[in-house]
């Protein structure tokens, strides 16, 4: 039975797909295959039994992605399942950062006990008015899934939308107004743009992307929403560009604890992809890839090794091998199922980078000795029998 534990709470709709081969474990040390949200694997002891890690959600800076790569633990994550429900936050922040919505809040909370609060409402609300979205300029810097959703809402909400991303997919591009102005150069967006919204994974090429720099170039008084990942902003820079006036307002899903304090910070605690649909979609989706790659070896959607699909097996047995994506690595394993006299009925070689990922299906059963002999191939990482 394939033990399954969840770092974080994982939606019933999700969890309810797996059938009575699977057993739920509280302990990521015992399991087969682990589900998480937000929850950081990074301090965690891989265990040596650990086959796949699926990110119910899309950023995966939670999980370190090379360190299990090299034990041959496939991570996945659930690519758009929860765009629509930070699309609709991002927007929220939109007109959050047009007025001031929540100061204007807070201060009623102040005044609800006065019998006379309806006429103190009438004069005191001139100090939160604010400006309208139509019209303004919007840049959004990375059109993936979440993107391409803000970019074309935008464009119906009557904004001037300026897009950037130099890695942009071409079903993303298929999916983007013809309205949206593409930008070659992210110094565009700086200068023009009345609000700048961000949507990039957070990488090492992505850290503090947002810096003093890019706040130099930025219009005054521009708005920056952050519902991606706090580190792509500088914090400090930030708060220089707000002393200074250059950014009006910063709305943000990820505060820490620099910019929970700051003046000028609209600090949500990170709701946008806490809605049902998106907790379901997510939830549904790891648990299908899961479930595909523990019993059938498929890979969909993997971060770390290549997709790679063979259907279901209906051979009499099938293996798969996570290795390095080295030279001379299919030879090896097919001379090896050469040398127990085993004919290979079908197979696929995919790769990703440094990783690389066979899948064989073989004319008899998979021996204990296959196993060992490709296990000891150098370079291999897990090999497992799936069928
Ligand atoms: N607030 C929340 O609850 C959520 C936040 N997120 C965050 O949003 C990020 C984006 O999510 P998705 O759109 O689903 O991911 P995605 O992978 O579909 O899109 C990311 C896009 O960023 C682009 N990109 C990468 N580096 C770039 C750069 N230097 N400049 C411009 N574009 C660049 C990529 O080409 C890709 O098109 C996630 O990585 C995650 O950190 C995602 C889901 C929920
Ligand atoms: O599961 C969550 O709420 C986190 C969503 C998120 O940040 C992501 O999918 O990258």
């Amino acid at each position: 039975m394939m033990k399954i534990s969840c770092l974080n709470p994982i939606a019933a709709v999700g969890m309810q797909l797996f059938t009575d081969a699977y057993e739920k474990v509280d302990d990521f040390a015992a399991s087969d295959a682990a589900l998480v949200r937000s929850a950081s694997v990074h301090e965690l002891e891989l265990p040596d039994q650990l086959l796949a890690i699926a990110r119910a959600g899309a950023g995966v800076n939670n999980i370190p992605l090379d360190k299990c790569a090299e034990k041959g633990i496939v991570v996945f994550n659930t690519p758009g399942a929860n765009a629509n429900g930070v699309k609709e936050a991002v927007l929220a922040g939109l007109f959050l950062g047009a007025r001031d919505i929540v100061g204007g809040v807070n201060w009623v909370q102040t005044v609800k006990e006065d019998p006379n609060v309806a006429k103190l409402v009438e004069k005191g609300k001139k100090q939160f008015a604010g400006t309208e979205i139509m019209g303004k300029k919007i840049g959004v810097i990375g059109l993936g899934a979440i993107g391409v959703l803000v970019a074309n809402a935008c464009v119906a909400l009557g904004m001037e939308v300026y897009g950037y991303d130099p890695f942009i997919s071409v079903d993303a591009a298929w999916n983007l107004s013809k309205d949206i102005k593409h930008i070659a150069n992210v110094e565009d967006i700086y200068t023009n743009c009345d609000y700048i919204t961000v949507h990039v994974p957070l990488m090492d090429s992505t850290k503090k992307m947002i810096n003093a720099d890019a706040f130099a170039k930025m219009k005054d008084g521009v708005i920056v929403l952050n519902f991606a990942r706090d580190l792509l902003v500088d914090d400090d820079a930030l708060e220089a560009a707000i002393a200074a006036g250059k950014v009006r307002k910063y709305i943000t899903d990820f505060p820490n604890a620099k910019t929970a304090q700051m003046n000028g910070v609209v600090a949500i605690p990170h709701l946008g992809a806490s809605t049902e649909e998106s907790e379901d979609n997510c939830a549904v989706m790891a648990v299908k890839e899961l479930r595909d790659y523990l019993e059938n070896g498929n890979i969909t959607h993997s971060v770390n090794y290549p997709a790679c699909d063979m259907g279901i097996c209906k051979a009499a047995g099938r293996i798969t091998i996570c290795h390095k994506n080295i030279p001379n690595m299919l030879g090896q394993l097919t001379g090896a199922c050469a040398a127990e006299g085993i004919n290979i009925e079908d197979m696929t070689n995919k790769s990703k980078g440094d990783w690389a990922y066979t899948m064989m299906d073989i004319g008899s059963e998979v021996s204990e000795a296959l196993v060992e002999k490709l296990a000891a191939i150098n370079g291999v990482v897990k090999v497992r029998k799936v069928k």
